[in-house]
């Protein structure tokens, strides 16, 4: 019930911390005083890889609430400016015991981000969910595309950005951003390997109650999650959610046909990805069915 009522006052905007009304002592209202905390967990990515799913699939746990809006303060130096105040007050209401979840995939890529979240909190859980790295790029040059055409704006096609004279183009950003290794090395340099757990995002996709599972065990949550809580919805191509009799969705910006790219680039891109997966891999510990 005070999860429901919460949500209530999540969605309203209210204050930033909230008492119950009830007859009980000042400590015991204190122990029921919802407020904006720092999260315990975030998803630092990857863009592209499912994190709005992860996101609101956690969010079925009565003990997670979590940033309906990526808050980009570890990335963004405009945001990181505003000091850990601003950052606190835009996460939801929650009662102690509770864990505070935000994702912001752009934290993965952006080099300061490691640095500037150990100092924030060292013992921040880390949620980081992959997908094949070529299907990622796909995916990302789509929503780049898909904004560019909205803003009438003009664009190139994939396979201009992604090949120069016939080979691969190392300086295409999407390109980059595919390069998990790089940009887990940073994050391994602060964070123990232990505290970052990898979500396989195609196994999200596919069965998505195995994954929750796993991260529920990993954020030492009760199971709450079960199957029940999801339908495989045959319009959308994708799993849906069920929570106290309502279902979602995920907006139709997820699970958009990607751009087309001829099999021969793609099959190019796949080699060319062949090693920084390997690494990747090994950097882990973990591997991947990736092309
Ligand atoms: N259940 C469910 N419903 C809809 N979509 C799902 C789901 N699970 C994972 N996905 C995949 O999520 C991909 C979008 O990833 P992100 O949410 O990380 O994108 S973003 O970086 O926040 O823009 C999106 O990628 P694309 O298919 O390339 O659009 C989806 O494949």
């Amino acid at each position: 019930q005070l999860c429901v009522c919460l949500r209530e006052l999540r969605s309203a905007s209210l204050m930033t911390s909230v008492t119950s009304v009830t007859s009980e002592t000042p400590a015991q209202a204190q122990n029921t005083t919802a407020s904006r905390r720092m999260p315990g967990a975030i998803i630092i990515g990857v863009r592209k890889g499912g994190t709005r799913a992860l996101l609101e699939m956690l969010n079925l746990h009565p003990d997670v609430e979590v940033a309906k809006a990526e808050v980009h303060y570890f990335n963004l130096d405009e945001n990181f400016r505003k000091g850990l105040d601003w950052y606190r007050a835009q996460m939801p209401l929650t009662l102690p015991g509770q864990v505070t979840v935000e994702k912001t995939p752009g934290y993965f890529t952006a080099p300061l981000a490691p640095a500037r979240m150990w100092s924030a909190n060292p013992a921040v859980k880390l949620l980081l969910i992959v997908r094949d790295p070529a299907e990622r790029l796909v995916s990302d040059y789509t929503q780049v595309l898909h904004n560019r055409l909205q803003q009438n704006k003009p664009y190139q096609p994939l396979e201009e950005l992604l090949l120069r004279q016939g080979r691969i183009n190392p300086s295409y950003k999407a390109l980059q951003r595919s390069l998990y290794h790089q940009h887990m090395a940073r994050w391994l340099e602060l964070f123990p390997r232990e505290q970052i757990h990898i979500v396989d995002g195609e196994a999200l996709i596919q069965d998505p109650f195995p994954e929750l599972q796993k991260a529920e065990r990993f954020l030492e949550l009760v199971p709450q999650i079960t199957p029940d809580n999801f339908y495989f919805n045959t319009t959308k191509g994708f799993y849906c959610l069920l929570s106290e009799g309502h279902d979602k969705c995920l907006d139709d910006s997820k699970g958009r046909p990607h751009a087309p790219l001829s099999n021969k680039a793609f099959q190019k891109l796949c080699r060319y990805l062949w090693v920084p997966n390997q690494i990747f891999f090994r950097m882990v510990g973990q591997t991947f069915k990736w092309c």
